[in-house]
């Protein structure tokens, strides 16, 4: 796994982990935190993330009950756990991207009456007993209530998924897998292919959806009203009366119309009719892609009134325009594990892949990464050359008077190496880097000798004085002495900077192979963001700083980055926006709208975009909601880091994050931050979460490790704590064990400027 580089001077004790402590268990038994202690708390705060809702642990209390009547608060809004098995060769095998999973991930979450945590994730390719493992292993301990997969239903010789769970279901569950043929069947004759099974083992509800995005989405979207219900018998709770009298009064028909009678009735929420046309069964609907859907509406297509469009949307998927859901029915929890900080930083590295190589004039390949050895063509001096302003002369005349037969200085046109003979008895005048004539074998500076007889004007030197004795060498730069011919001058790897730039210009290589620089895009997001310049700011309206801050660090570390400025917390802004910067760029960076909050579009955005989002909330303070996604284009593999809009969260995740990949994708061999050891000036209080504070580090005369001072208070709006920050303190979590760090410890520093 990968983990942040600690500089190799000044090593840190365990460096595979990022929080590797910055003290060792023998220097403070009580309160050292090891890489494996922290490994324990990241299983724990997995867990207790989860744990985290009300009903859970209402639910743990009455574990065991059977036919528990559940409290008011259980009825509100349980949580169910969800496992989502992608079952194809080329996915498993990188080839494809799976873009099914994460769609069917989204449309998961709008399950009525639940609240989806989607537990487990996986692609596998299709080998029956790895599929049947997963489901047996699944089913069996994870407490999963759902698992849908996707792929492998079909005709082909290698689709073996519904034999996979036929072996591990208990009971079947023709019903749902008959209802998803009628519908899908309403949409192409080609659902006559499908051989998708569902059905049951212990309590777990095990359903085969088809392999493509759309399909699996539109018949996910078939079974949806049916789930709360089933889910709920077979978690053995007692459904509500409404709903008992729902199924009851409904003869179960398969036609798509008698969804009509599957009213899903929140007690909040009053009845939202569920239709058969609400379910997208139209075939000009496409459900996989809530953004274009949404966009259709909004721009008013066919006869199709909005309102009801809109309703049918959100009634269906929980979702309303572009893919959001609706404040009353957002999550209340984050859908997205929090993520451990190596964790999250291996994921970015390993979906950072070098650029390809170009060749480039060697001025403007300043920056980049050279991608070949770049070697001399001939040799440096090309000519033995003088070290000293002096005399050139015969090693073995010295000391003595002698007589200053000629010059040679630097000239072009010189000709002194190839075409004079110096006599012994005679020297020459000599500058710093001529050629010596041929026949000396050693240079005087000029402040080892003294005049002796000069022209009459005075602009001739007749004879000297060699008032030292020198060695043959002696102050002479042989033929190829710095460089020789074919020697390699600036290794591939190696980035470009002023004196690589000045070899390749020594030996006259003008043309080199460098990796591309990754392109950027910015832009930040929210309404409440004023331009800069905005002189009187109008209510409620903020000065957009990140926009600046991270393009400025950006172009300081070398790379162009393209503004695209402020974009308002409007979906189909937004997901235009990200369309556009897609179009234009390798690395996509947003700022803003990645938390909790009812206009946090940008997470929700990515997975309708078809990306997947690797990671969405990182353990770490500040940047907690840092969210990275790939989305493979025809034009490559795109990334999106959509930072957090506190200030100094973006700032220092741009850092921890975007920066390492830039260098990666950049082709930098090593492109993880430098860390190093650096003393406490003050008290520190550790957070639950591992912590990044600013701070200056400043050496004391005399003393090897720098002292950090903080930089005030570190509240994540504070922009003011980054200014003249030069390192980030890498804090670990607080546990019961170690609460705080007195001053004068030394820990863990990462630089983040000139020290
Ligand atoms: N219920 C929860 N609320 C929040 C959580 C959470 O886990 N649950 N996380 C908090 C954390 S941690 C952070 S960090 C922020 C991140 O919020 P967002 O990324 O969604 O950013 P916004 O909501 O858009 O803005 C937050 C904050 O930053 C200001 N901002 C935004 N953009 C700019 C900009 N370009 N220049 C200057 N300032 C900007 C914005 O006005 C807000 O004050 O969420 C917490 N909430
Ligand atoms: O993680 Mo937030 O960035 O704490 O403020
Ligand atoms: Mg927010």
């Amino acid at each position: 796994m990968e983990s942040f580089r600690t500089m190799p001077l000044r090593p840190t004790r365990d460096p595979t982990s990022h929080y590797s402590p910055a003290f060792s268990v023998e220097d403070r038994p009580m309160q050292a935190t090891s890489s494996a202690a922290f490994k324990l708390d990241e299983e724990l705060f997995q867990i207790t993330d989860q744990l985290d809702s009300f009903w859970l642990k209402t639910a743990k209390l009455n574990r065991g009950s059977v036919g528990t009547v559940p409290s008011p608060d259980m009825e509100d809004e349980p949580t169910i756990f969800v496992g989502i098995l992608t079952v194809s060769d080329r996915c498993s095998s990188g080839e494809n991207q799976d873009i099914s999973g994460p769609r069917i991930q989204a449309l998961i979450q709008s399950i009525p009456r639940f609240r989806v945590i989607v537990k487990v994730q996986k692609i596998v390719p299709d080998e029956v007993l790895v599929i049947q493992e997963t489901l047996k292993d699944w089913s069996d301990k994870l407490g999963l209530s759902l698992i849908l997969t996707t792929g492998g239903t079909g005709f082909s010789p290698r689709d073996v998924t519904p034999e996979a769970t036929k072996a591990v279901i208990e009971k079947d569950a023709p019903a749902m897998a008959v209802a998803i043929n009628i519908a899908a069947l309403k949409i192409t004759p080609h659902a006559m292919l499908s051989r998708a099974v569902c059905g049951i083992r212990g309590n777990v509800l095990i359903v085969n959806l088809p392999g493509s995005a759309k399909a699996s989405t539109e018949c996910l979207t078939v079974i949806l009203p049916a789930l709360p219900h089933g889910i709920d018998l077979l978690r053995n709770r007692r459904p509500s009366k409404t709903q008992d009298h729902q199924i009851n009064d409904s003869t179960p028909s398969l036609s798509t119309d008698s969804f009509r009678h599957h009213i899903q009735e929140h007690p909040d929420r009053g009845s939202s009719l569920v239709t058969a046309s609400d379910l997208n069964l139209e075939p000009e609907i496409e459900v996989d892609d809530a953004v274009s859907h949404a966009c259709r509406h909004h721009s008013v297509v066919g006869s199709r009134p909005i309102s009801r469009s809109i309703q049918s949307d959100s009634a269906v998927s929980g979702l309303d325009s572009s893919g959001i859901s609706k404040i009353a029915r957002r999550l209340r929890n984050s859908p997205y594990p929090l993520t451990s900080m190596d964790k999250a930083f291996s994921i970015v590295l390993n979906n950072s892949p070098p650029l390809r190589v170009v060749s480039k004039y060697y001025k403007e390949a300043f920056g980049h990464i050279l991608a070949e050895n770049v070697r001399s063509k001939g040799p440096l001096p090309p000519f033995p050359a003088s070290i000293m302003d002096g005399y050139a002369v015969l090693a073995s005349d010295t000391p003595g008077d002698l007589d200053v037969v000629g010059s040679s200085i630097c000239e072009r046109d010189n000709t002194s190496s190839s075409n004079t003979y110096l006599s012994p008895g005679k020297v020459y005048r000599i500058t710093t880097g001529a050629p010596l004539p041929v026949g000396a074998d050693a240079i005087v500076p000029v402040e080892e000798t003294m005049l002796l007889e000069e022209t009459d004007d005075g602009e001739t030197e007749l004879r000297v004085r060699i008032m030292k004795s020198v060695l043959p060498g002696q102050d002479v730069r042989p033929v190829g002495s710095d460089i020789k011919t074919g020697e390699v001058v600036v290794k591939a790897g190696t980035k470009i900077g002023p004196s690589e730039a000045g070899l390749l210009a020594a030996v006259g290589i003008t043309s080199v192979r460098v990796h591309c620089l990754p392109v950027i895009a910015l832009f930040s997001t929210g309404n409440e963001l004023a331009e800069p310049d905005t002189q009187v700011l109008g209510p409620g309206e903020i000065r957009d700083s990140n926009r600046v801050t991270l393009t400025l660090f950006l172009e300081q570390q070398g790379y162009k980055v393209t503004d695209m400025g402020i974009i308002p917390d409007d979906p189909i802004r937004l997901k235009e926006a990200l369309l556009n910067a897609c179009d234009q760029a390798d690395v996509i960076i947003t700022s803003g709208g990645v938390s909790m909050g009812e206009k946090d579009f940008i997470k929700p955005l990515l997975t309708t975009l078809g990306a997947t989002i690797q990671f969405g909330r990182v353990f770490m303070k500040p940047g907690k909601p840092t969210t990275f996604a790939t989305l493979e284009t025809t034009k490559g593999k795109k990334l999106f880091f959509a930072l957090p809009g506190n200030p100094v969260s973006g700032l220092v995740t741009c850092n921890l994050f975007v920066l390492p990949c830039l260098r990666k994708m950049g082709g930098w061999e090593e492109p993880r931050p430098t860390i190093i050891k650096a003393k406490l000036s003050f008290d520190v209080r550790l957070d639950p979460r591992p912590e990044y504070q600013r701070v200056h580090l400043r050496w004391e005369p005399k003393e090897s490790t720098p002292w950090a001072d903080s930089t005030g208070r570190q509240i994540s709006s504070r922009l003011l704590s980054m200014v003249s920050a030069n390192g980030l303190l890498m804090l670990p979590p607080r546990n019961d064990m170690c609460q705080s760090i007195k001053r004068g410890e030394v820990v863990d520093a990462m630089v983040i400027d000139q020290l």
